[in-house]
């Protein structure tokens, strides 16, 4: 069955933050039904002196959902989740792209806020709705089984990640922050289309493991970045579930894949608004190198739809533009999604108030309404495929086999055609054995295989001093932070990669800094011994050699004493202390002295000062007791995410 489909287009605001509400900032969007209507700020007026508005229609617009953030999530599942679902159930790929500014809310989109089950986002609903289907038709229909497969990639500087193993993901980034590794490579298979050589797919059997998956690929996101000191906004990382149907009858096994990519974009700001400079304006000018191909090929497709018929298959061919897919490692890899075999949908998200990013993302979604994609039920593709690739395999050795023979060596140098060189042979032999190789795994196979990458994932973020730490429960992941050890929580503005990481200072010393030998590695800014903790009933931090360490906004010198809640800066990274055992003493001794002072400020950004009693008395009860538990609680828990 095939249908051609036009991209589905949503367009979402966020709501105005409680900063720029506090400021009385004008709205600069608003919403009406189907359609966005963009007001030029300032002394924008038209002939008659109305302000000028700019309306632009889509499939769907929502407007911000300030005081319930589940309604605006669960408004964009009803409509493109559970249209994805559909679509992926009856045999389709489908594609979800999220797209905007910086901020705008893509990644609140697509995950959802990390914090908060309520506000979770696209691919835990998608998750849970698609495990909810498989449970219900394995139910109702005889001899029907789903096997589902997971992979998460990251594209930065035009380089491809794979977030779901710890070799390529994190350890390979050396003591100068820099990522040694080149990337994995994107090949194309004519059957296939273009895909990731040696991509990581991870068998998964619930919901659970689904977003265990994606925690762990966001936490491979994080330890990455910040070891470059980077923020996660500037990658493209792309989330694919592989659903496999088969249905077995007395007569035959058929069966159907589908592919569901869910894709949160680098931010598309301007490069001249950032005002960045050296490396950043490098890697800012490969992030637009990349979505100004998205661009391109989004225009070259809508121009294609909006071009009148060609009047005889001759002219035709000619007629057609060129889609420039190959301009990007990102337009390579959605080339399916764009104009191809998929349902695709996009949603482009823009903040309230910035006139000129918005108009631009509006005119960006605009254009890609127009684009028609030709979707096809992918009905026992496996089993073509791997028929295809036998052939291939022949073929190749054949060849192979002729080059090596010394006869046919001579010959073919000596008239050099028809057949590519050895290497390249070789090369080709070598992938499409991999391809078939993973194609005739078992789920059982897969499963093993599956497990002991997780392991190995975990015993490389455990080398880089970071706690991984499981619930034990399979109930919810997250990061889990020890009972009684201290340990330092990763600070960031980047929603996303906020307090996500947990780095334990054990007994003894724990030495920070950006070569391999030390017990916790960090990237830009931080000197190869940088500073050390030392841990012996008491806690202090010492610079080594004059490195910068700040304590409370203070720069140090010598060794400092620490307690729960210090705010420590080590060279470009801000980390928060928690100390339970500490915190717990100071409840404790809270409880005992009983009336402590609710005056004074009740602000819970107030930094902690030397001494944490004295401090205590700027909260009141219930602040200490929730700062208490944020620290030490009887989860130990610094932040869970349970969809
Ligand atoms: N529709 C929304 N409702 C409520 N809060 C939102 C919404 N959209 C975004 N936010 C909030 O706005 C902030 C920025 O959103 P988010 O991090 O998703 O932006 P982004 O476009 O993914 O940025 P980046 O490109 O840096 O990843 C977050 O604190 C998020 O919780």
């Amino acid at each position: 069955m095939t249908e051609h489909k036009n991209v589905v287009v949503a367009v979402r605001c966020r709501p105005l933050n409680a900063r720029e509400e506090k400021r009385g900032v004008q709205r600069l969007v608003t919403m009406h039904g189907q359609q966005a209507q963009l007001i030029q700020p300032g002394e924008g007026t038209g002939k008659r002196g109305e302000r000028r508005q700019r309306t632009y229609t889509f499939d769907y617009a929502y407007p911000p959902v300030s005081d319930s953030g589940e309604a605006g999530q669960q408004n964009v599942f009803n409509d493109i989740g559970q249209a994805v679902l559909g679509h992926a159930l009856s045999g389709y790929h489908c594609c979800v792209f999220a797209y905007g500014q910086t901020g705008s809310g893509k990644s609140y989109t697509m995950m959802g806020n990390s914090s908060s089950s309520s506000d979770a986002g696209l691919i835990p609903r998608i998750s849970k709705g698609l495990f909810a289907c498989i449970e219900e038709e394995e139910e109702r229909e005889e001899g029907v089984s789903y096997h589902v497969e997971v992979s998460y990639l990251e594209i930065y500087n035009e380089r491809v990640r794979d977030l779901l193993n710890p070799i390529s993901a994190s350890s390979s980034i050396n003591s100068n922050g820099n990522n040694n590794n080149m990337g994995l490579r994107v090949r194309e298979h004519p059957s296939l289309g273009p895909y990731v050589e040696d991509l990581t797919k991870a068998a998964v059997s619930t919901h659970s493991e689904m977003l265990t998956h994606m925690v762990q690929g966001n936490r491979a996101r994080t330890v990455a970045a910040t070891q470059m000191n980077a923020a996660s906004s500037r990658s493209h990382a792309v989330f694919t579930a592989i659903v496999t149907r088969r249905k077995q009858t007395e007569a035959q096994v058929t069966e159907r894949v589908s592919r569901i990519s869910l894709v949160d974009l680098a931010g598309s700001e301007r490069a001249g608004a950032t005002m960045a400079t050296g490396a950043r304006l490098r890697e800012g000018a490969r992030i637009n190198q990349s979505l100004a191909a998205l661009g391109k090929v989004i225009s070259a497709l809508a121009d294609q739809e909006r071009r009148p018929p060609a009047p005889s298959s001759s002219s035709q061919a000619s007629s057609v533009p060129f889609v420039p897919y190959r301009d990007s490692v990102l337009t390579w890899l959605l080339k399916d999604s764009l104009g191809g075999n998929s349902r695709t949908f996009m949603i482009a998200t823009v903040s309230p108030l910035d006139y000129g990013e918005t108009l631009s993302t509006l005119r960006y979604a605009s254009r890609a309404r127009h684009i028609v994609n030709v979707a096809t039920v992918n009905e026992d593709a496996t089993a073509k495929l791997v028929r295809q690739l036998r052939e291939e395999i022949n073929e190749l050795q054949r060849q192979l086999h002729k080059r090596t023979a010394p006869s046919a060596t001579t010959s073919n140098n000596a008239n050099g055609g028809g057949v590519g060189s050895g290497g390249d042979l070789e090369d080709q032999l070598a992938a499409d054995e991999k391809l078939i190789a993973e194609l005739n795994q078992s789920w059982e196979e897969k499963l093993q295989r599956t497990q002991a990458l997780q392991q190995a994932q975990e015993q490389a973020l455990a080398a880089m001093g970071i706690s991984v730490d499981t619930d034990g429960q399979g109930q919810g992941v997250g990061l889990h932070a020890p009972r009684d050890i201290p340990h330092l929580v990763n600070l960031s503005e980047d929603p996303l990669m906020s307090e996500c990481l947990v780095y334990n200072l054990k007994p003894g010393t724990t030495v920070v800094g950006d070569d391999d030998s030390a017990d916790i590695r960090l990237g830009g800014g931080v000197a190869q011994n940088h500073c050390v903790f030392e841990y012996d009933g008491e806690l202090i931090v010492r610079p080594i050699a004059n490195s910068p360490v700040m304590v409370n906004g203070r720069s140090i010198t010598g060794p400092k004493r620490l307690r729960s809640g210090y705010r420590i800066v080590i060279g470009a990274y801000v980390f928060r202390l928690n100390h339970p055992l500490q915190a717990r003493e100071d409840l404790l001794r809270a409880e005992q002295f009983g009336g402590i002072s609710s005056g004074g400020s009740t602000s819970r950004s107030t930094t902690p000062s030397d001494s944490r009693p004295e401090d205590w008395q700027c909260y009141d009860r219930a602040q200490q007791q929730q700062l208490a538990l944020e620290e030490c609680d009887g989860g130990h828990v610094v932040r869970q995410l349970q969809f």
